[in-house]
């Protein structure tokens, strides 16, 4: 039973709270493989508080969908995403995370800034996300994917996951920018960050301090790759308030933002800030959502044959369009079983503002506790069957025989069951934007492509920022028709 309302004073203390043992070699290699993974037979073994030992930090893993939901969205103001404690407090206004993210790529964009500062972008912003202006967007969504299926050779082997990656990129650069692929800001974008590893992954090792400081290319290729990025969002921005463009795109939306209070508008360091947040948050995790979709439907034939069977009956020889969105009912499905399977926004990590008590353990303040979208997914109270890809989950009237069939849209189900793309005051700004996206990319694609793994075995799992297949993932693409 749930225990979010324990009064502190009562609280079990934190030492009491269940703890796995060191790790020797053998799970030490096996948690380099998966870390979601292992927090998941984490939460299976210990329950839905475990303490994890990690370096000088309390951190916690919080299973329980209703103390998630308190920490997420009811007391989400008793945490905050600055977890490294290095930020000037909640309340401060100019307030963002001090991390390399924080400080060097993302400024105070919605992702990195918090407490009150956050909370007037997120006010100001959350209209240009309204579900009417995305979808205005449906257009370019199937054109770009169209584009990137034209791209396929049949029966050739190609690494699937940098192809998501530049499809993903395209979509968010059209819409943003209004510019294609070749265009000079997505070539910045693209070469600005190292894919694996590098300075915005490094500072999530023990050593990333002393390895942001060395003279290493990959320090320098990030720092030329911000100066280029700033140059060219900087130069757009300018552009737009000349009033260049059709002012369609999202960064001519954000510099029509107003504050109703104080009739102010967006500085040109808000916008490029917000912009360049736009740009990162919006094609990681895009384009990792796409890979892990079709690396399920990889070794489902049957799931394939169904979504491939809906794609022709709906569409035939056209490409996607919005209004076709409530048709495409299995391709939803797919999308959203793959984001239960493999969230890209793996965790969300807070850090406690002041004392806690969940399932009447202490939470001491300034503890890191993680709430995983990905450890919650596979709760077999609530997932029956949690590792099998069933797309039919989502789907109440498929199939009555079937127990497995709309499951995860009856009734009474706890709120937060299903949260890739987080809740509360911080929930993704761009749910819409991706879901619409991605039914569209997977029926689009594969009007025209069967893709095959190459290899049939487990993938590894690179879990630093977002989930991705680690080293990509290969696929061969055959043609259907
Ligand atoms: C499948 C794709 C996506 C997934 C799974 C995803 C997931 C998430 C999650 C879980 C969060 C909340 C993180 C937290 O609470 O700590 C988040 C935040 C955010 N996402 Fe997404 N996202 C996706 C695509 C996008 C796209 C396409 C955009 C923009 C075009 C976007 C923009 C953002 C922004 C700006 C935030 C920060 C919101 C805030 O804190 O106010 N995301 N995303």
């Amino acid at each position: 039973m749930t225990d979010v309302h324990t009064t502190p004073e009562s609280a079990a203390p934190t030492e009491s709270i269940p703890t796995p043992d060191s790790l020797g070699l053998k799970e030490m290699r096996e948690v380099i493989r998966n870390i979601p993974g292992y927090m998941s037979r984490l939460r299976d073994k210990h329950g839905p508080v475990v303490r994890i030992p990690m370096g000088k930090d309390e951190v916690f893993l919080l299973s329980d969908f209703d103390v998630v939901q308190d920490v997420i969205v009811a007391s989400s103001r008793r945490f905050d995403k600055d977890t490294k404690k290095t930020g000037p407090g909640p309340d401060d206004w100019s307030a963002n995370l001090e991390t390399i993210l924080g400080r060097n790529v993302l400024g105070k964009g919605l992702v990195t800034s918090v407490g009150t500062y956050h909370r007037r972008q997120r006010r100001l912003i959350q209209p240009v996300f309204h579900r009417k202006r995305i979808a205005g967007y449906g257009s370019s969504f199937a054109a770009i994917a169209e584009e990137a299926s034209e791209k396929f050779t049949d029966g050739e082997k190609f690494n699937f996951h940098e192809s998501m990656y530049e499809l993903a990129l395209g979509m968010v650069t059209r819409t943003l920018f209004d510019v294609s692929l070749e265009s000079e800001a997505a070539e910045s974008i693209r070469t600005a960050f190292p894919r694996e590893g590098g300075p915005l992954r490094w500072e999530l090792s023990p050593f990333g301090k002393i390895l942001l400081r060395l003279p290493l290319s990959a320090n320098r290729q990030l720092k030329r790759g911000l100066r280029n990025i700033d140059d060219i969002v900087y130069a757009m921005i300018e552009e737009r308030r000349q009033g260049s463009g059709d002012g369609a795109d999202l960064l001519s939306v954000l510099l029509t933002v107003t504050d109703a209070d104080t009739g102010e508008h967006l500085t040109d360091l808000e916008v490029r800030d917000e912009a360049v947040t736009l740009l990162m948050a919006g094609h990681e995790t895009s384009s990792g959502a796409l890979t892990w979709a079709y690396h399920l439907l990889g070794s489902n034939p049957e799931t394939r044959e169904r979504l491939h069977a809906e794609v022709d009956e709906v569409l035939g020889d056209r490409l996607p369009t919005v209004e076709d969105l409530p048709d495409l009912k299995y391709t939803d499905a797919v999308y959203s079983e793959a984001l239960r399977l493999y969230p890209p926004a793996w965790n969300l990590v807070r850090r406690s503002l002041e004392d806690y008590t969940a399932n009447g353990y202490h939470i001491p303040r300034n503890s890191v506790v993680i709430c995983s979208p990905y450890v919650l997914h596979r709760d077999p109270t609530w997932w029956p069957e949690p590792e099998r890809f069933a797309p039919q989950r989502f789907l109440p009237d498929s199939d009555p025989s079937d127990p497995l069939a709309g499951h995860a849209k009856e009734a009474g189900r706890p709120r937060l069951a299903y949260l890739p793309f987080g809740a509360g005051p911080r929930q993704c700004i761009g749910n819409v934007f991706a879901q619409m996206e991605g039914v569209m990319a997977l029926a689009t694609l594969s009007r025209h492509w069967d893709f095959e793994p190459v290899d049939k075995g487990p993938v590894r799992v690179a879990s630093d920022i977002t989930l991705q297949p680690r080293g990509g993932l290969e696929m061969v693409a055959h043609r259907r028709r």
